[in-house]
């Protein structure tokens, strides 16, 4: 049987089509749900991506601030601006689009960012939060892979999933929320030893590597899931789409996969922190 293609922006639409209706009733209540996000620095992609993330937002009625900061920002000019956005009551999702100059300390700014508005999930506390299934919005590509395994129904319970990656905000939380889905998670990371053969024992695969067609169809298990979450540059994902594809179940392809899911999920976390916001506001309005 022909391998299943994960079609990401069929998912990202099914998102999209929800949030109109929340965004409208919110509406209706006098809040339009605004998102912030920052960009420190010239890199183009990550232009690329703060531009698909206002348009998103405006295409769905929602508002959008986009903040750019040149090379130079010093960390602590950095904070002062999430401290900005933290205390504008119009603003109800931040996002520091990572990676940041490396003179920036970039944790100590994730950590700024309060927790209530953190949407894209890269808090300490957001982290934790989410591991402990607390109630914190998760990072938005952990969110997408699994939009994408509950849209196709896809088993987890039970099943090896191997992640090729462990950044903060894709390895690291993708294993925790695998993890607390039941799946019985190994992370391999660019130190591990025959990575070939801890692959090859995978019922599902997470390319989270950041390094070009790595993830080869010849380490696949016959009939395993591939999520390839790269965004390498020219839109080339972290797995080897043509030999891999042969050997799955079931693949997302890049591009068209894992990304569009993202940037629905982070307008989905937004418009949440907009309507939690607004019943914080409520219950301290009776309270006095
Ligand atoms: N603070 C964050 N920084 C970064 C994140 C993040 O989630 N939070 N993720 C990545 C990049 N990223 C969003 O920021 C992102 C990358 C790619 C896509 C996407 O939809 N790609 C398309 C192809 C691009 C195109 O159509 O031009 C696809 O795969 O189909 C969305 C978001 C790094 N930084």
């Amino acid at each position: 049987m022909n391998p299943l293609i994960l079609d990401g922006r069929k998912v990202a639409q099914s998102v999209k089509d929800e949030l109109m209706a929340q965004i409208c009733e919110l509406k209706g209540k006098g809040v339009t749900p605004k998102l912030a996000t920052i960009l420190v620095g010239n890199d183009e992609a990550s232009k690329t991506y703060v531009q698909m993330k206002a348009n998103t937002c405006h295409k769905l009625g929602m508002e959008s601030e986009r903040v750019f900061l040149p090379e130079e920002t010093t960390t602590d000019e950095l904070l002062d601006v999430i401290q900005r956005l933290n205390s504008d009551h119009q603003v109800h999702g931040i996002l520091l689009q990572h990676p940041v100059p490396s003179h920036i300390d970039e944790r100590k700014a994730f950590d700024e960012i309060a927790l209530e508005k953190d949407v894209d999930g890269v808090t300490s506390h957001g982290f934790g939060a989410t591991t402990f299934q607390l109630g914190a919005y998760p990072c938005c590509t952990p969110a997408a892979i699994l939009q994408v395994i509950d849209y196709y129904n896809l088993e987890l319970e039970g099943k090896h999933a191997v992640i090729i990656g462990r950044s903060p905000i894709l390895g690291k939380p993708v294993s925790m929320m695998l993890l607390n889905r039941n799946a019985t998670v190994t992370i391999c990371h660019s130190r591990t030893e025959n990575l070939d053969q801890i692959v090859k024992q995978a019922d599902v695969v997470v390319a989270a590597v950041g390094r070009p067609k790595f993830v080869k169809g010849e380490w696949l298990k016959e009939g395993s899931i591939v999520l390839d979450a790269g965004y390498n540059p020219g839109n080339i994902g972290d797995a080897d789409y043509e030999s891999c594809y042969p050997k799955s179940s079931a693949i997302t392809p890049v591009p068209g996969g894992i990304g569009p899911v993202t940037i629905s999920m982070l307008l989905k976390h937004t418009v949440e922190a907009a309507q939690r916001q607004l019943n914080t506001t409520k219950t301290h309005s009776n309270v006095s």
